[in-house]
This record gives structure tokens, C-alpha cells and sequence, in this order.
């Protein structure tokens, strides 16, 4: 893998008090698409994690990151680790700001399994090989036909 160059991405959410939080979410389920993201947040419980089939509250000291490992890390690995599958909430009575900063490979670059960790007897290649704007327009595309049969 190439690091010499890559791409970052940082992006400020605020989620405003909401009236009735136990039927509203501040963003869906969803894994991070490149190699690591370093969350900053206030508050607690703000994030789950999909855990072994269930949601687990992060308690974060507000002065910590929360570092997820995302997508690219996960086919990297070829599977060996897995992306954190996380949802932000929104809570009753205070505002709450969220700073995600994420690392990634540059969007042309190729992601892929590390050689060293496939070879065709007992570890195959779980991912196909793409480059990293595929891998964005792949997804891209799923977040659509999701919404569009929503409607
Ligand atoms: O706002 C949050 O707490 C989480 C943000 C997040 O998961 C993201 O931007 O991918
Ligand atoms: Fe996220």
C-alpha cells in the first residue's frame, strides 16, 4: 500500500436536543469507508457498535478519540479485522457536536488484501480488487437504491 499521498476527510455535525430521541437516530448504521477514522464527540453515549449482534454505547472521555477501523482496513486485512458498524444518536436535552476525521487512500489507488496475508490454498482473497473510487461509487450506488425504494 501507498501512503505517500491519501485522502482525509473531516467533517462537523451538530445534532440539536430532540423532543422524542428513543424514536429518532442523528445518523443510520454504517461502516466508515477508508482505513481509519478518529471520532471527537461530546457527551456519552452518542455512538453504538454492532457487537457480536448487539449495540454496545461507547462511554468516551470527551478528551479520547474514538478511533473506528473502517472498510479499506478491513479488506487490507483480508478480513481479519472487521469495520466497525456504528450509528450516532441524538439525546433529549443537549446539543451535541461530533468531529469525524477520516484517513484513507487516495481515490485512485488500488484496495485490495495484502499479498502477504492471501494465497489460494487456505486464504483466499475475500474482496475483489478495486480502487478506492469504485469501492465509494459502489456504495454510493447501495445508499441509493436503498432511499429510492424507501419512496
Ligand atoms: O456523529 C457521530 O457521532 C458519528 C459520525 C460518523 O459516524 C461518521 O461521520 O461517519
Ligand atoms: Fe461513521
Amino acid at each position: 500500500m501507498n501512503l505517500d499521498s491519501g485522502l482525509q476527510i473531516v467533517a462537523t455535525f451538530l445534532y440539536p436536543p430532540c423532543p422524542e430521541p428513543e424514536v429518532a437516530i442523528g445518523l443510520p448504521p454504517h461502516s466508515d469507508h477508508g482505513l481509519l477514522t478518529l471520532l471527537i464527540h461530546t457527551g456519552i453515549r452518542d455512538v453504538q457498535v454492532q457487537h457480536k449482534g448487539n449495540r454496545v454505547n461507547v462511554y468516551a472521555n470527551p478528551n479520547a478519540f474514538v478511533v473506528n477501523i473502517d472498510d479499506h482496513m478491513k479488506i487490507l486485512s483480508n478480513d481479519k479485522y472487521k469495520s466497525a458498524f456504528h450509528r450516532a444518536l441524538v439525546n433529549g436535552t443537549d446539543a451535541k457536536i461530533s468531529i469525524p476525521i477520516l484517513f484513507g487512500q487516495e481515490l485512485e489507488m488500488v484496495v485490495s488484501p495484502a499479498s502477504e496475508l492471501v494465497d489460494n490454498e487456505t486464504n483466499p482473497p475475500s474482496f475483489a480488487v478495486m480502487k478506492c473510487r469504485e469501492y465509494l461509487e459502489m456504495l454510493q450506488a447501495k445508499i441509493s437504491a436503498k432511499l429510492s425504494h424507501r419512496n
